[in-house]
């Protein structure tokens, strides 16, 4: 036939039931079914065996099933169930070619084949032709009877069943007109409804519930062929559109997707052949399930390997990338645009739910990406922010101010970028990582914070030491009554300034109010502790203090001169003088006066150490523990050495050699001599002096002894000058000391005293 040109056909079931996928795939490839969406028409035959059917079919709708070679004899040509597609008619519509009931050859097995067939035929098409001899219509016996009766019982096998034509083609027709055949045939369709046993729910349910029904029919195409082929060319034109309003096709409630048709039709086979009933609604939401859950992963794993993506989610992984939200929304809504055009006729519920999840599939994918730009975005971000605010602070800007609009600035930065990462599909929180960001900005304002602050403490901290340390020890140094008021004052001017400088400059921090006044309090502390540390220091020192105050009193005059000792100064006295200066000092260091309370250590010491010591030297006693150890120490020292420096031993025996020898040789100054000594040992006993005086003083006073030799020298020459001899003994002794060059060796003059006498003193204080 040339008019068949462009039709494909296939065995969609073979003669043993066996579904053919194969052949079933590559043909509806071939004829491009899946584009078709809703658009396309299945039509099937039925009838009994060589009734010519096939001949019909390819008349019809330029198909090319085989048709029987009307020399052979009339023995089955079609087994199983084929498929073809139509030519030129529109919508897309395939044709099922169904095995000849009653077949000679298949024998009992025939009715279950049948059965199975006519469901097949009844689940999948929207109109079932069945074909008919004429001369059968108003038999009893009639070769289609038990074909319409197996048609209508496995009908009630059907959930929810689909309205479907039958369409009746009654083949060589007689003369007899068609208004007269129908209601005949009509007739014996409705005993045959009538007679099927039917459930409970479509007891009376009218054959019109399930079936429009057609009855349409034909000349002998053997006898008649020209007639034949004008009536069929006329029925043709009904099968034109025939899936539009008003078309020869059903109500079309059961239709899958062109998409899902294959899948569809392999599981109804499959359920027909293991003899179960047949659910249409569920049927298709199975089918409309696996085919979306099939396209929904043919889209994924295409995405997988989607060019553009992969480049993004490869760039995503070094840095921010400019445009990555956009494009890869992008990427994902082309995804899921061919998704949703390949699904669109699937039952709504299954594709939305299953494009759902192809939506999370997808963004679970790519959310890593999306991560990774966000964390290269907010690392960027952090890093760039402490750049800029660094050299904000370096060029003089205010810390408030310029944290504020780093923040700012670099908070609009962060906020941007992530826009641009977001990709429209999701609803991606942002939030968490932006959170971050703003914990580590804060985190690094803060740390400059603590160092800036650090170093402003410090600054002003130095300051205060400088302001305070040299003038306190200095007022310290020369403790007298208004030591500590002036100490005061200076230290509440200077923490004044400190404070005031350092609250105005802790304005542009922002700090709380709790926190501000916490660091004035520390300043304000820490003056107090330069000045604490100086008199604790200066008070470590005061035994050495005490004693150079003492030493200078009493070895000095009023006018700083080194006092010259005469016999007749009032040693009582300078000791007195010398003691109380001392024990002013003790007095100034014993305690820290910072607050303006007034006490009376100075009186206590006075009462203490001098009023009482005036009768009760020995009492003498150091409050302070400290004081008193090193002053214990000290005395130690100087009662294991109590001797004049060996030094001053060696001077007296060089100077005094001469009058030494004149002492052995001159019993009157042996005499004298032993006068001496007497008046010492009275002197030694009568001051009974304290320990303190002995360690301290003694050592001084014979030490002072050795510049007083040459004085004591002088009144025994004034002794000796009642005599001739002693004088001359004493001139020598001058002579011999001037010619040893002792008395002109560097440190030491010669002084004359009030009384003319003259004595030579060392220019060293000892
Ligand atoms: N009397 C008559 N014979 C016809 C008509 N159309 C076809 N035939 C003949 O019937 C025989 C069977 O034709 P097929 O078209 O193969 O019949 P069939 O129903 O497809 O046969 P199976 O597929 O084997 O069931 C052929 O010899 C045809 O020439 C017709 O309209 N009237």
């Amino acid at each position: 036939m040339d008019n068949n040109v462009g039709c494909c056909s296939t065995q969609l079931i073979d003669g043993d039931g066996t579904f053919i996928v194969s052949g079933l795939e590559s043909f509806l490839k071939e004829v491009k079914l899946a584009d078709c969406g809703l658009s396309y028409c299945v039509v099937s035959i039925m009838g009994p065996q060589s009734s010519g059917k096939s001949t019909l079919l390819n008349h019809l709708f330029r198909t090319n099933f085989r048709e029987m070679d009307a020399f052979r004899g009339r023995s089955q040509t079609t087994k199983g169930i084929w498929l073809a597609n139509c030519v030129g008619i529109e919508p897309c519509t395939l044709v099922m070619d169904l095995e000849g009931t009653d077949g000679r050859e298949r024998g009992e097995d025939d009715t279950a084949f049948e059965k199975q067939s006519a469901l097949f035929a009844l689940a999948v098409s929207d109109i079932v032709l069945i074909n008919m001899w004429c001369h059968d219509i108003g038999r009893e016996q009639a070769a289609n009877k038990p074909l319409l009766k197996t048609v209508f019982q496995v009908m009630m096998r059907l959930f929810s069943p689909r309205k479907t034509t039958l369409m009746f083609v009654i083949r060589d027709k007689t003369r007899t007109p068609l208004e007269n055949l129908e209601p005949v045939l009509r007739e014996d369709i409705q005993k045959i409804w009538d007679s099927v046993p039917k459930p409970q729910a479509h007891k009376d349910t009218p054959l019109s519930e399930f079936f429009n029904v057609e009855v349409v029919a034909l000349s002998s195409y053997e006898e008649k062929e020209e007639q034949f082929k004008e009536q069929v060319a006329n029925l043709r034109r009904r099968f034109n559109n025939s899936i539009g309003p008003g078309g020869l096709a059903g109500d079309r409630r059961g239709v899958v997707p062109a998409s899902g048709f294959s899948f569809s039709a392999q599981q109804m086979w499959k359920i027909i052949k293991e003899n179960r009933d047949l659910d249409l609604p569920a049927h298709k939401v199975m089918v409309a399930t696996v085919r979306c859950e099939e396209i929904a992963n043919e889209r994924y794993n295409e995405f997988t390997q989607n060019q553009f993506w992969l480049q993004l989610e490869e760039a995503s992984q070094s840095g921010p990338v400019a445009g990555f939200g956009k494009k890869l929304s992008s990427i994902i809504a082309d995804c899921l645009y061919q998704y949703d055009s390949e699904v669109a006729y699937f039952d709504e519920g299954v594709r939305t739910s299953k494009r759902k999840h192809l939506e999370d599939k997808l963004l679970q994918l790519v959310q890593p990406a999306f991560h990774s730009i966000l964390g290269h975005l907010r690392s960027g971000t952090v890093e760039k922010f402490k750049e800029a605010f660094d050299k904000a602070l370096n060029s003089g800007e205010g810390f408030s101010a310029a944290s504020h609009r780093c923040k700012q600035a670099f908070m609009n930065h962060f906020d941007e970028g992530c826009a641009d990462a977001v990709i429209e599909q999701s609803n991606w929180d942002t939030s968490k990582v932006r959170s971050k960001l703003v914990r580590d900005i804060d985190e690094y304002i803060d740390s400059v914070r603590a160092a800036k602050l650090a170093e402003l403490t410090s600054s002003y901290e130095e300051k205060l030491n400088e302001a305070l340390a040299g003038p306190v020890e200095a007022l310290l140094d020369g403790a007298n009554d208004e030591t500590w008021p002036s100490i005061r004052k200076l230290l509440r001017r200077e923490t004044q300034s400190a404070v005031s400088g350092l609250a105005s400059d802790l304005s542009g921090f922002e700090l709380d109010g709790e926190t501000r006044d916490k660091m004035l309090a520390k300043l304000e502390t820490y003056a107090r502790g330069v000045v604490e540390g100086k008199a604790k220091e200066e008070a470590g020192k005061i035994l050495i203090r005490m004693k150079d105050r003492f030493t200078m009193l009493f070895s000095h005059d009023s006018d700083s001169m080194p006092r010259v000792w005469t016999g007749k100064e009032d040693i009582k006295s300078i000791t007195k003088l010398a003691r109380t200066s001392s024990l002013k000092l003790l007095s100034v260091l014993a305690a820290i006066r910072l607050d303006d309370e007034s006490d009376d250590i100075d009186k206590t010491l006075s009462v203490a150490l001098v009023d009482k010591s005036s009768s009760t030297d020995r009492s003498l006693k150091i409050s302070d523990p400290l004081a008193s150890s090193t002053w214990e120490k000290e005395a130690s020292r100087r009662s294991n050495n109590w001797l004049p420096p060996p030094w001053a031993i060696a001077a007296m025996l060089i100077l005094g050699f001469n009058e030494f020898m004149t002492l052995l040789r001159n019993p009157l100054y042996l005499c004298v001599l032993f006068v001496g000594f007497l008046v010492s040992k009275a002197l030694w006993v009568q001051m009974d002096i304290s320990t303190e005086f002995r360690h301290g003083i003694l050592p001084g006073m014979l030490s002072i002894s050795t510049r007083l030799l040459p004085t004591v020298m002088n009144m025994l020459r004034n002794l000796a000058e009642q005599g001739n001899r002693p004088a001359t003994a004493a001139n020598s002794f001058r002579d011999g000391a001037n010619a040893d060059g002792v008395s002109s060796t560097g440190s030491s003059s010669v002084t004359r005293n009030e009384n003319g006498a003259e004595f030579s003193s060392s220019s060293k204080e000892d």
